[in-house]
This record gives structure tokens, C-alpha cells and sequence, in this order.
């Protein structure tokens, strides 16, 4: 049973996660499109772990991102240096993962897409 209580509040906390965060709605909406890109173009098992990691390593970073984000407003809720040093550094942390997933992205569903636009024309 505490077991699954434990699952309840992880679902709690992404529900939180997509209905406070914009910028988690917006990596949802690209990981959603990436998905469907994939489907289209009929990726490999490999390239769908590639792009699952991904998704699941932007999700996970933005959720760490609002967690200090919140602990940070409930330690020190006045302006502090160090505070603010701890936001940008999970800001950090998040524009790092989604840079390393824009790559990814691109390495993978790029040459596919080219070939089927090449195709078309
Ligand atoms: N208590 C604080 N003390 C000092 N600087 C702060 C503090 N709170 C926020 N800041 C600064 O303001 C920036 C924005 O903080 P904020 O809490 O608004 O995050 P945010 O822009 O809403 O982040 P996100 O868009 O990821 O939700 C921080 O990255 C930090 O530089």
C-alpha cells in the first residue's frame, strides 16, 4: 500500500509539474511532436530509445528545475545571492539537457525527414 501511495504522489507532483510550469508544457508538446515525427518516419529500436532517453531526461531535468525552484522560494523567499545562484544553476541544468536533446533530435530524426523531403520533391 505505501508503496503505491508513493506512486499517487509522484503523479501528484507531475500534474503539478504541467500545470505550474509553461516551459514543461512546451518540452511535453516538442516530445509529443518528436513522437509522432517517429512514427512517420518509421525509426529503429535504437533510435527510440535515443529519442525516449531524451524525453524522459528533459521531463526529469525540468521536474529537479521546479523542486529547488520551490525549496528555494520556501528557504529563503527575500532576495539572496545564493538563492538566486541555485535557481540559475537548475535553469542551467535544464537548458543543458535540452540542448543535448535538440542534438539528438536532430542527429536522429534529421537525416530521415531530409530523405523524405527529398523524396516528396
Ligand atoms: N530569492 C531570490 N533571490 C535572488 N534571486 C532570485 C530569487 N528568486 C529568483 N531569483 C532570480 O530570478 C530568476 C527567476 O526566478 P523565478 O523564481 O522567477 O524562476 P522562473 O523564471 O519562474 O523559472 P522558470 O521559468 O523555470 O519557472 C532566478 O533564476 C534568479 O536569478
Amino acid at each position: 500500500m505505501k508503496r503505491l501511495l508513493s506512486f499517487k504522489y509522484a503523479f501528484q507532483g507531475l500534474g503539478d509539474l504541467f500545470r505550474t510550469q509553461p516551459n514543461a508544457r512546451i518540452h511535453l508538446a516538442i516530445a509529443v511532436l518528436a513522437i509522432a515525427l517517429g512514427i512517420w518516419l518509421g525509426l529503429t529500436t535504437t533510435e527510440w530509445a535515443l529519442i525516449c532517453l531524451c524525453i524522459g531526461w528533459v521531463l526529469a531535468a525540468e521536474a529537479f528545475n521546479t523542486a529547488i525552484e520551490y525549496l528555494t522560494d520556501l528557504v529563503s523567499p527575500d532576495f539572496n545571492v545564493l538563492a538566486g545562484k541555485a535557481k540559475d544553476a537548475a535553469a542551467a541544468a535544464v537548458l543543458l539537457s535540452a540542448m543535448g536533446a535538440a542534438l539528438t533530435g536532430l542527429w536522429v530524426l534529421g537525416p530521415p525527414l531530409w530523405r523524405k523531403v527529398v523524396l516528396f520533391f
